[in-house]
């Protein structure tokens, strides 16, 4: 990928149709890839501009008013998002909101061209009712349009809104556009000139994606023989007490999930596969789960690794999620060797992955949109299952902890020491400040 490609996506479709679902989808994957990506959502600088709790008659399009301030708060979000890219080297922007005329997209495309920015336009169709009328009550309700008002009338409300854009709207057919349209949730998707290699990723990213329930679940293996002499890496067996977990583990699982299928990932090394080897499901290891390799210091302790390696273990705690072990990888890579893994993840319905600290640190963030500052700290306990169910926007998370004992194998991260007190521009040590003071 050319360090200078920009890409603006811009999503297309009636409202209640998930564009906003999806723009943010693929804003998480992307930041979580380490490309600069940023939403903007007219409705949004709509309200900031113009105040919530406009009723349908406002998006008449014969109401003059709202027409222009529709069509302020479009512009002021492009403007915002031209910036961005011009100012902050941005790299995908997500430009949400109906766009639902020519006119609309080419005004967008003619001022992305001037800043050599490539459109990429997503259009979500969906005919089907009752799935409009699931997001109208998941998603529109609860918007600031319609606080504290009563549910039906809401809903009534928004379905007329629809309606006056339905007058208006015209699907994509401008054949020189590149363009993604999803049609009833992926059942079908046209493609039309896409170019490059980040553009065909986004396209294959949506085209994975499902609103289908399912359910999520990550265990670390059990406890392992290194996790009890605090060693990492390796390929050791599970502790006793490991082998009580894994043994613990089938019945937690099926008092969730009951009959409902389920697949279970491993990594291919030893302790993931010994604590999956009761569960009953089809199963698939993945090298791509391999725990974090921590190269030349693969079997150590941390204590051996501070006082063999003092600098880098100090690297390390500055900047753990960049840090780079030698001869092995840091978490930012293990982010990036576990991309098929989240693509497979978006097309598979239930899964449990019996994986490792390191990479379901990786996997969770992914989940929770959690900053890569924040990654490497994630507390993912051993014995324990944690169960995520995603929801319209997020996650919801559910955690049980098996009553077995096993080691902690969390280390927080240090805190920043205090800096030395100066006094005219030297720094003094603790022991004369009191006579300084005295
Ligand atoms: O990045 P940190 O916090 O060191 O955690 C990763 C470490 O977790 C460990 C346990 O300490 O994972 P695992 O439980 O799979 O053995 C190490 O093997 C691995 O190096």
């Amino acid at each position: 990928m050319s360090s200078d490609t920009k890409i603006a996506c811009v999503m297309v479709g009636l409202p209640a149709r998930g564009k906003t679902y999806i723009a943010q989808k693929v804003c998480r994957y992307l930041q979580w890839l380490s490309v600069s990506t940023k939403v903007f959502n007219v409705g949004n600088y709509r309200r900031k501009l113009h105040g919530a709790h406009q009723m349908h008659s406002f998006f008449d399009p014969n109401n003059k008013e709202g027409e222009i301030a529709r069509r302020e708060a479009a512009a002021e979000a492009l403007k915002d998002m031209l910036r961005w890219f011009e100012v902050e080297n941005g790299t995908v922007a997500i430009f949400d909101a109906t766009n639902s005329t020519r006119e609309r997209r080419t005004f967008i495309l003619n001022h992305c061209k001037k800043q050599n920015i490539q459109v990429i336009f997503i259009e979500t169709v969906c005919q089907d009712e009752n799935l409009i009328l699931q997001n109208i009550m998941d998603v529109k309700l609860s918007s600031p349009d319609y606080k504290d008002m009563d549910p039906e009338k809401a809903a009534e409300d928004f379905r007329a809104r629809i309606s006056h854009y339905e007058e208006a709207y015209e699907t994509i057919t401008e054949n020189d556009f590149t363009y993604i349209k999803l049609i009833n949730v992926g059942s079908q998707v046209v493609i039309n000139l896409i170019q490059g290699y980040l553009q065909s990723r986004i396209v294959y990213y949506l085209m994975n994606l499902h609103i289908m329930p399912r359910s999520i679940f990550f265990s670390r293996h059990g406890e392992s023989i290194f996790n009890l002499l605090g060693k990492i890496g390796g390929d050791s067996d599970l502790s006793p007490r490991g082998r009580k977990y894994a043994n613990a583990l089938p019945k937690l699982i099926h008092e969730n999930l009951g009959n409902q299928p389920l697949t279970v990932w491993t990594s291919t090394m030893r302790r993931t596969i010994q604590t999956s080897e009761q569960l009953p499901y089809p199963k698939l290891q993945w090298k791509a789960l391999d725990e974090l390799d921590a190269g030349v210091c693969d079997g150590m302790t941390y204590e051996e690794i501070e006082e063999r390696y003092p600098e880098d273990y100090a690297n390390r705690d500055e900047d753990k999620f960049n840090y780079r072990y030698r001869g092995g990888e840091s978490y930012r890579d293990v982010v990036l060797r576990l991309e098929p893994v989240i693509m497979e993840l978006e097309r598979q319905q239930n899964i449990l992955i019996v994986g490792h600290q390191a990479i379901l640190r990786c996997i969770y963030a992914y989940f929770h949109n959690l900053p890569h500052d924040e990654l490497p700290y994630i507390k993912i306990p051993l014995h324990t299952v944690i169960k995520l169910t995603p929801k319209a926007y997020g996650c919801a998370e559910v955690r049980y902890r098996v009553e077995i004992d096993a080691v902690d194998t969390h280390r927080p991260k240090p805190q920043p020491k205090p800096p030395k007190p100066v006094i005219n521009g030297n720094s003094i040590s603790s022991s004369n400040l009191t006579n300084v003071a005295s």
